[in-house]
């Protein structure tokens, strides 16, 4: 990442915005706002790979269910965050499982791009899906937008729900039913 050219732009905006970017209170900002955006970006450039430590040790077709990882990402269209939950469940294949905490580190990691929530959730069923051939995968995600918040539409409260079904979450009516009251539960 260019950290030096994200600073002259950040300067260039504070002085299109009417500010003094050598006052006091900015002179660090250009430096700080570089630094805040390596880190919510960080998953342009990180291999999200590192986090398949796989197991061959779960139990086979049962399902296990991953609620409340806390998840913040930036929307793509305003550079403001979206904030919320993601709810993983999925049912392995052969008892390839991966620990619990990678689910954490997977989400983390897909969030930390220019995001729309509707892509996100996709990108983390396709990175499990893909990785862990599972029987199935849902992905739940429910987050707030600030864009829809703070500015525009201002429609405080508002959450977006958005889901991505791969394998037999998709296919089996009754999987899918299933998955869905149990997520359900809690969402
Ligand atoms: N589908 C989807 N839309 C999003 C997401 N994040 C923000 N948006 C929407 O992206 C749209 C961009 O709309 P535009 O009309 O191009 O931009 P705008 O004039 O700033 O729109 P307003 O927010 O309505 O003021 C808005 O409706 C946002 O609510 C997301 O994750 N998914
Ligand atoms: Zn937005």
């Amino acid at each position: 990442m260019d950290l030096e050219r994200i600073e002259a732009a950040v300067k260039e905006i504070l002085i299109a915005v009417g500010e003094d970017p050598e006052r006091t209170g900015l002179q660090e900002t250009p430096k700080r706002v570089a630094r805040m955006y390596q880190e919510v970006f960080a998953g342009l450039e990180n291999d999200p790979t590192v986090h398949l430590k796989v197991f061959d040790e779960g139990q086979d077709e049962e399902m296990v269910i991953v609620r409340d990882i806390p998840l913040h990402s930036m929307c793509e269209h305003h550079l403001l965050p979206f904030v919320g939950k993601a709810h993983i469940a999925y049912i392995p294949r052969n008892g390839k499982i991966i620990g619990l905490s990678k689910f954490a580190r997977i989400v983390d990691h897909f969030s930390k791009r220019p995001q729309v929530q509707e892509r996100l959730t996709s990108q983390i069923a396709d990175f499990l899906d893909e990785n862990l051939d599972p029987v199935g995968v849902a992905v739940v995600i429910e987050a707030e937008h600030m864009c829809m918040t703070m500015r525009g539409a201002k429609a405080a409260g508002s959450g977006t729900l958005t889901s991505a079904l791969r394998g037999s979450m998709r296919s089996d009516a009754k999987t899918r039913a299933e998955v869905m009251s149990l997520l359900r539960g809690r969402i």
